[in-house]
C-alpha cells in the first residue's frame, strides 16, 4: 500500500531514470493528449463502478484515476505543492 505522495515520488523518479518496462515512461512518451484521454476513461470507469459495481471495484478505478492524474501532473511539470495550494 502507498500514499498519494509516495506514488508521486515513485513516478517522478521513473520519469527521471526512465527504467525499461515502465508504463509511466511509456505514458509520458505518448504525451499529454494520450494521458488526458486515459484520465477521462478512468473517470468514466470510476463513475460506472460507483453506480453499478460496488465499493471494491470503485476503489480500484479511483486508484487508477489518481495514478493517471499524477502522470498528467508530471507530464505538465506540476509538483504536489502546485496542486495542493488549490485545495
Ligand atoms: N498505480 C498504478 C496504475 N494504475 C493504473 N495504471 C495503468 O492504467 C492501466 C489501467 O487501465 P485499465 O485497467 O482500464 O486497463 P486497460 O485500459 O486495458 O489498460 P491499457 O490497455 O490502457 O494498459 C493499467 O494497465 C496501467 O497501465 C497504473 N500503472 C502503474 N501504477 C503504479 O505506478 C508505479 C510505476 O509503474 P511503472 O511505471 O509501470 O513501473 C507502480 O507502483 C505501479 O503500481
Amino acid at each position: 500500500m502507498k500514499t498519494f505522495d509516495q506514488l508521486y515520488a515513485e513516478l517522478a523518479r521513473k520519469a527521471e531514470t526512465r527504467p525499461d518496462g515502465s508504463g509511466t515512461v511509456a505514458a509520458l512518451d505518448a504525451g499529454v493528449h494520450a494521458i488526458g484521454k486515459k484520465l477521462v476513461e478512468e473517470a468514466a470507469e470510476s463513475w460506472m463502478a460507483a453506480e453499478h459495481e460496488g465499493k471494491e471495484r470503485t476503489a480500484e478505478e479511483i486508484s487508477q484515476l489518481l495514478y493517471h492524474a499524477q502522470v498528467l501532473m508530471i507530464a505538465t511539470g506540476l509538483s504536489l505543492e502546485d496542486v495542493y495550494r488549490h485545495l
